[in-house]
């Protein structure tokens, strides 16, 4: 029988595991393929209200989405929506051909994409790596049990000592933070720490993560709109700031607003009122800002990319969180307690480091902070059957000196390919997207270059 017929999961044979599939409104009574996924079964949604009622009936949280540039916003908004979904695009016609807003968000957005007609067992592999990464992923979000010792900043290195002095100094005034700092090292962690110590500790903490959001979307997503403020807009929908009303929003990578966005922020910040999309009423909101990013703001306000106004009004108390290399003190800490919550999570097998393991973690440069450190150390204690972990599971094996064991420049340039790909999915939670836009090659590119240095996902 030809594989891609039109014919859907649910008519082939019982198939075990469960996914959702969402085809915007806009691509009906489209699409013409429904693929047949080994062992999956689809399970049609429409709102995302509907997701949280499935979830609990032993779906998994992946899902295949039907994606075309002129259902894009609509895929856009779906995904916002179900965060805690992993999504797979299925796309019609030539990705390369498409425009570059359809590209950015397959590249972004999504777990991973296919051309329709889907080849099935490709699809099916997909959806199970998407699995696992959606488990992974929920298991970390879930954070550490409410008390837990992680839910405040550990560490005990003189730099970490200052910070949370700092941090609990602002905590106590309502004024503006911006905390500043490379990605991963723990920017908001801080943020919620001054939440959790100033006088609005009973609100809410509403993080948002503005360079995650589609630049078409973030007036909606901050802001909030009317009820049909646009197509799909059913019903009226408060933003993000003005859920955080009474308790502190937190703007990550706040660099990463358009300007036109950034002069609607301005005027929230300095009037404390907002207006919903579609929307004519002024809405007060009483909240504290703490913004965060990993840009030089200095450099990008001097290049016409940030508003100088926008600058002054939230660096009001700037806080530098340090890099982890700044804090090796702290590794090894941070690293028995990653172990150890794996540990008790996930069941997994390690228990401890070996000293070589200790000693690699240490000089190793972190460019990725503690979300490179957690990456690793989740990948080894879930691949690793042992009680020690050692360098190799952690990715981290001693370098080949190269003046000592002499090695051809193909063997040093297959070497220092290997490493760039391994560290990039590590700091990626290999996610291969993501990974491929770190690295700057294509998606493609990236999956020719696993194939070839033997580093299957
Ligand atoms: N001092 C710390 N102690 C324990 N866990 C930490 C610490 N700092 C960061 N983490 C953990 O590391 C991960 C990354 O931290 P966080 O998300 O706060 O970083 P970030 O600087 O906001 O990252 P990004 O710039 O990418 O938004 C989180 O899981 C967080 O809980």
């Amino acid at each position: 029988m030809e594989r891609h017929q039109a014919l859907t999961a649910s008519e082939s044979t019982p198939a075990p595991y469960r996914a959702f599939s969402f085809v915007p409104e806009g691509a009906r009574p489209e699409p013409r393929f429904e693929p047949v996924i080994d062992q999956w079964s689809l399970t049609p949604v429409s709102r995302a209200a509907e997701i949280d009622a499935l979830l609990a009936d032993g779906v998994f949280p992946v899902g295949v989405m039907w994606v075309r540039h002129d259902t894009l916003e609509e895929c856009q908004r779906f995904l916002m929506a179900t965060e805690g979904v992993e999504w797979i695009a299925l796309v019609e016609g030539d990705v390369w051909q498409a425009g570059e807003a359809l590209r950015r968000t397959l590249a972004t957005a999504f777990f991973d994409f296919h051309t329709l007609p889907a080849d099935g067992p490709r699809l099916a592999l997909s959806l199970g790596h998407a699995a696992g990464m959606a488990r992974l992923r929920s298991s970390l979000r879930a954070g550490p049990a409410s008390g837990g010792p992680e839910a405040a900043i550990l560490g005990d290195s003189p730099p970490i000592r200052a910070l949370r002095r700092d941090l609990y100094k602002v905590a106590g005034h309502d004024a503006t933070v911006l905390i500043r700092g490379e990605s991963g090292s723990g920017k908001e962690l801080a943020a919620r720490e001054i939440h959790n110590a100033s006088p609005r500790a009973e609100g809410s903490f509403v993080a948002v993560n503005c360079g995650a959001i589609p630049d078409n979307l973030v007036q909606s997503e901050l802001f909030g709109h009317e009820r049909g403020a646009f197509t799909g807009a059913h019903q009226r929908r408060r933003g993000h700031l003005e859920l955080a009303d009474g308790g502190t929003i937190f703007l990550d990578e706040v660099a990463e607003l358009s300007l036109e966005h950034q002069v609607n922020l301005l005027r929230v910040l300095e009037e404390r009122t907002l207006v919903r999309v579609g929307g004519t009423e002024r809405i007060p909101v009483d909240m504290r800002v703490v913004a965060a990013t990993h840009v030089d703001l200095e450099r990008a306000v001097a290049e016409g990319r940030f508003r100088e106004d926008l600058f002054y009004r939230l660096n009001v108390l700037p806080i530098e969180v340090p890099p982890l290399r700044a804090r090796a003190g702290d590794i090894e800490q941070l690293a028995r307690h990653f172990l150890e919550r794996f540990h008790h999570e996930q069941g997994t097998a390690a228990r401890a480091f070996s000293a070589q393991a200790l000693g690699a973690l240490k000089r190793h440069d972190w460019p990725g902070n503690i979300r490179e450190l957690l990456n690793r150390i989740q990948r080894a204690a879930v691949m690793s059957d042992h009680r020690l972990l050692t360098p190799a599971d952690l990715g981290l094996e001693a370098r080949r000196l190269p003046w000592r064991d002499l090695e051809t420049l193909e063997q040093a340039r297959t070497r220092a390919e290997r490493d760039a790909v391994q560290a990039a999915l590590v700091r990626c939670g290999n996610n291969v997207s993501e990974a491929s836009r770190q690295l700057g090659v294509a998606r493609v590119t990236l999956y020719r270059l696993l194939e070839r240095l033997n580093l299957q996902q």
